[in-house]
């Protein structure tokens, strides 16, 4: 477990010498590498017909089918403004994407199904580390918690 973090007032190196730079696990960085995950899935092609919400005149059947549509367009504006709490939550969407397009197609050989196929295998690496740095973040911060009220 990490020392307890004093915020640290004084300038690195001060008079006292050098001073130990502790990692403090981060709550809030999964934000940051949620975005940039976000940023290169908008970077591959085969993310293009998910960038937005589908439009209804192009399949007419589309919301008939699909009972929440989710799009990364959507996902990366709920993220933007601030309304996931954890990484998790954008994983619950993320994955709506791809279980939509599961449910959608009309065969599991479709050009716009097997996009999602790569999409998935990829989000899903990439995700897994995000999420369990987090919940590390989380458990240490919430020590962290107990340590400090045992002191008072
Ligand atoms: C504004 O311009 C847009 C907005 C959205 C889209 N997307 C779109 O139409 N899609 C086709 C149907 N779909 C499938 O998952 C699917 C599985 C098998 C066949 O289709 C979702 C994606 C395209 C252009």
């Amino acid at each position: 477990d990490f020392c307890l973090q004093e915020e640290d007032t004084e300038a690195p190196g001060t008079s006292s010498g050098h001073r130990l730079r502790q990692v403090v696990p981060d709550r809030d960085a999964w934000k940051e590498q949620c975005k940039n995950l976000l940023n290169y899935i908008f970077e591959c092609e085969d993310s293009e017909p998910f960038r937005q919400p589908v439009d209804p005149q192009n399949y007419p059947d589309y919301h008939g089918i699909i009972d929440t549509p989710m799009d990364f367009g959507s996902v990366k504006k709920t993220l933007g403004e601030d309304r996931y709490e954890n990484p998790i939550e954008l994983c619950k969407d993320t994955r709506l994407i791809f279980a939509n397009a599961k449910a959608y197609t009309p065969n599991k050989r479709s050009k716009i199904y097997s996009m999602t196929l790569r999409l998935s295998a990829f989000f899903e690496e990439q995700i897994r580390t995000i999420i369990s740095e987090y919940k590390t973040a989380v458990k240490s911060s919430d020590s962290h918690k107990r340590a400090a009220v045992k002191t008072q």
